[in-house]
């Protein structure tokens, strides 16, 4: 569903932040980037639906190639790619609702989405996912009343409502405590699951990625140097990505957090 072929990005600085990236995400497949800082992971993801323009290389969704597209046709194809962001992106002072809301906007006229005037439809489905994401008594509630695991919710349900076909996350829990981050990470995941939904998440923390996704590709320097399951990613691969540390305490604290306790949480 989505292709990357020969994928290149060099900003203006002269600094090669991905050099040709080939990668391809089947429908339905939940894959976390990692790799350490300035590897180009945001840069990838960004790449993806322009927000940066890549030098070169091909993008594929489905069957358009992003690339190459007009203004009005990339605005048509970036309905079908949800982003989520580490820094929520919401908007301050409008409720909850009104937020999600926003996620339509790609979808509704001019004049509808100036006054603000969704189809009952959406609005019947903004209720929908607040529910599922356990904030349905939130709905009413200013943005800026919300904690940060309440907010990343309401990114997630505004992503969600644009029913998209390509979840582009990046590092959604960078801002949350560790017990937040796993429940974000664990609803992104099963939402994923619920509709066949295909998902990038750029994530900096390994562990959290190990436990919920089937597939990590680490990035190192612009150019992919891991590309398989979690259970792959041993100290001595971690090093191939990251450079010599002691990975052994990383990988103890997935399999702690794998008791029954926890996953029941
Ligand atoms: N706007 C920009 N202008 C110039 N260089 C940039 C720009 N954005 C990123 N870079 C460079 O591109 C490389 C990749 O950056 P990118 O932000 O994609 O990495 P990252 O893996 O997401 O890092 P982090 O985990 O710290 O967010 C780095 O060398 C960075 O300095």
């Amino acid at each position: 569903m989505l292709r990357l072929e020969g994928l290149t990005k060099t900003y203006r600085t002269g600094d090669q932040a991905l050099k040709a990236i080939d990668l391809s995400v089947p429908p339905g497949q939940v894959m976390a980037l990692i790799g350490p800082s300035g590897a180009g992971k945001s840069t990838l993801i960004r790449c993806i639906n322009r927000l940066v323009e890549p030098t070169a290389g091909k993008v594929w969704l489905g069957d358009t190639e992003l690339t190459h597209l007009s203004a009005r046709a990339l605005r048509r194809a970036r309905r079908e790619m949800g982003m989520i962001f580490q820094e929520y992106a919401l908007v301050e002072r409008l409720t909850v609702m009104e937020n999600v809301l926003s996620g339509r906007l790609g979808y509704v006229g001019f004049w509808r989405s100036f006054t603000r005037r969704f189809p009952q439809t959406d609005v019947d489905e903004a209720f929908r996912l607040l529910d599922r994401v356990g904030l349905l008594a939130m709905a009413d509630k200013r943005a800026d009343e919300l904690s940060g695991g309440q907010r990343q919710r309401v990114g997630i349900c505004r992503a969600l409502i644009q029913n998209p076909k390509l979840l582009l996350v990046d590092e959604p829990t960078a801002s949350l405590d560790p017990k937040t981050s796993r429940q974000i990470m664990r609803l992104i995941c099963e939402l994923c699951s619920e509709r066949g939904l295909a998902a990038i998440i750029n994530i900096h923390d390994v562990a959290l990625a190990q436990m919920f996704v089937s597939r990590v590709v680490g990035l190192r320097l612009g150019e992919i140097a891991f590309d398989g399951a979690p259970t792959g990613l041993t100290p001595e691969v971690l090093t191939s990505i990251y450079g010599e540390e002691d990975w052994e305490a990383t990988i103890q604290k997935v399999e702690d957090d794998e008791e029954p306790a926890e996953a029941a949480e």
